[in-house]
């Protein structure tokens, strides 16, 4: 096979706008049988600039899909007691099905008791321990967005079957890494997580069918450690200076890797619009085991 052209791109953009659509007709199915929408409370705290952009895309895309956004912008000198009330009026408030706290938070707050503070059936970014558990027990759960948009494209790329594939996650956050790793042990994938500490990452890449790469280092792995043909997901996003231009750029060389990979995920346009496509998702399914009615 010829891969001087180069593998397949695969477009997140697309296959988010598929899903966005598929989640608005779900939620007008709902409103006529139940009379109800589901409802995403997300709550900002502080003005950071690209937390302020990720905010204001979630709320326009949760209005689109026909469903209601309740956005609680909260000041920078915010206390961890405030923050902890609103989470628990939004625990107790029946027309909130999904609720998300932006992170980062500033510094001063305690992200882990905050997330721990959220009602595990209202926690749409799948970050609390009783989620966290339930994922790796094979119960069901709320997923982590990222690691769920990335399942779906992989899913999506290699005809919906993984079983016996060698995953390579590179890097181990709870909020990408791990939770990338369990679905694709799930999913019945041979796992191995590569991280900073890691001795040889570029030869277990090389043995990588599906490489999934989350660390935050522009350009980390290159042309040469992806083995040809391989499935290669790249959550960076990176935000650097390119010719004294501001510009985003994911975790993988992009095109080293492009002309050695069997398909890859650009940066932007690959992952990133699958995170909030999944949040909508998710905050369905929230709804559906809330008002104990199937959602598909
Ligand atoms: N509680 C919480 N949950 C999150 O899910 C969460 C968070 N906090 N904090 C910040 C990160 C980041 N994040 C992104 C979502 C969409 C794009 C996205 O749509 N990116 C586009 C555009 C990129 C751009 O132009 O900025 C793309 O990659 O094509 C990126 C990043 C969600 N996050």
């Amino acid at each position: 096979m010829d891969r001087g052209a180069g593998g397949a791109i695969i477009d997140g953009r697309m296959f988010a706008a598929g899903l966005l659509d598929d989640v608005a007709v779900k939620v007008a199915r709902l409103k006529t049988a139940t009379g109800a929408v589901p409802g995403l409370a997300v709550v900002l705290v502080g003005s950071d600039p690209a937390s302020a952009v990720y905010v204001g895309s979630k709320h326009r895309q949760t209005a689109a899909a026909g469903m209601n956004s309740f956005k609680h912008e909260l000041a920078s000198d915010t206390t961890q007691d405030e923050l902890m009330a609103l989470i628990g009026r939004l625990n107790g408030d029946p027309a909130v099905h999904g609720i998300l706290v932006q992170l980062p938070l500033p510094p001063h707050l305690d992200a882990s008791a905050v997330i721990q503070g959220i009602d595990p059936d209202k926690d749409v970014d799948g970050f609390h321990v009783s989620n966290a558990g339930r994922l790796s027990t094979g119960q069901p759960a709320l997923v982590p967005c990222t690691p769920l948009g990335c399942l779906m494209l992989l899913k999506h790329r290699l005809g919906g079957d993984l079983s016996g594939l060698n995953a390579v996650v590179v890097g181990k956050s709870n909020i990408v890494g791990k939770p990338m790793a369990q679905l694709l042990l799930s999913e019945n994938c041979t796992v191995t997580i590569a991280h900073s500490r890691t001795r040889n990452t570029p030869e277990l890449c090389r043995a990588a069918d599906i490489l999934v790469v989350a660390v935050g280092r522009p350009g980390l792995v290159r042309g040469d450690w992806i083995k040809p043909g391989a499935t290669v997901i790249d959550v960076g996003i990176n935000r650097v200076e390119i010719d004294s231009k501001p510009r985003i750029v994911g975790d993988v060389a992009f095109e080293e890797a492009r002309h050695v990979a069997g398909a890859i995920t650009p940066v932007p346009g690959g992952v990133g619009p699958m995170t909030i496509a999944c949040l909508l998702s998710n905050t369905l399914t929230a709804f559906g085991r809330q008002h104990s009615v199937p959602v598909d």
